[in-house]
């Protein structure tokens, strides 16, 4: 199955056909698609790697201005395609994947032409046969589309909507890699929680030191 348009899979009833081969990105080796009981595209491992692994670098993006459904944010302020059968990768509470992106510099480039890299989980091998997902917050502060989340890891697992990582808790985020300008926002985002914090231990020292 090979398209040749990216389709927002929610916008239509029957099933989806894949935009791009597998053969972009080189990804032909590794991966095969496969559609969800629910019509959607899938992607599955084709090969046994070891925790850790390298996956597959990211070098067949187009930056866009904004955050799209499909698109993947690689800094504070910058997003790209993926353009490849890496876009189809969906969201796990329970991934097989953790994927760390690079930012551009000032003329937008990406270091090496790579915006990122797939890998393996640290802690966890990787079988043939098994879908190959990512925690979408790891990489998305604000989604525009949320959704609710499929991935059927199961209660005290699975976050339940999927709408990017200002909404988490950061003890959930935590339990995830997690790239470096989600780190930032939620800080700041938590800057606040943590002034009201410090106050309270200087104000109970006080009090101790008073009393
Ligand atoms: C970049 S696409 C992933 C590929 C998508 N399955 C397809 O067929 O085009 C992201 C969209 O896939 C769907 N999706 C991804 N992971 C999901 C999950 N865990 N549960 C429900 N929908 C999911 C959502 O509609 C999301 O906006």
């Amino acid at each position: 199955m090979a398209g040749s348009e990216l389709v927002d899979p929610t916008t239509i009833s029957g099933p989806v056909q894949p935009a791009f081969p597998l053969t972009a990105n080189h990804l032909d080796k590794f991966v095969e698609y496969r559609h969800t009981s629910f019509g959607q595209i899938s992607t599955i491992a084709k090969v046994d790697l070891p925790r850790g692994s390298h996956f597959c670098y990211i070098t067949t993006q187009i930056p866009v201005p904004k955050t799209t459904w499909s698109s993947i944010q690689t800094s504070k302020t910058d997003h790209i395609e993926l353009a490849s059968g890496l876009v189809y990768m969906n969201h796990s509470c329970a991934p097989t994947l953790e994927i760390e992106v690079y930012s551009p510099n000032s003329k937008g480039e990406y270091p090496n032409g790579r915006a990122g890299e797939f890998r393996v989980l640290k802690d966890r091998d990787l079988k043939a046969g098994e879908e190959l997902t990512f925690f979408y917050p790891s990489t998305e502060y604000m989604s525009p589309r949320p959704f609710d989340c499929l991935c059927g890891a199961g209660e005290g697992v699975c976050i339940g909507r999927q709408a990017g990582a200002h909404f988490l808790p950061k003890t959930v985020l935590d339990i995830y890699f997690m790239n470096d300008h989600i780190k930032e926002l939620v800080a700041e985002r938590d800057g606040g929680a943590n002034v009201v914090e410090k106050l309270g231990s200087v104000g109970q020292t006080m009090q101790t030191v008073s009393g």
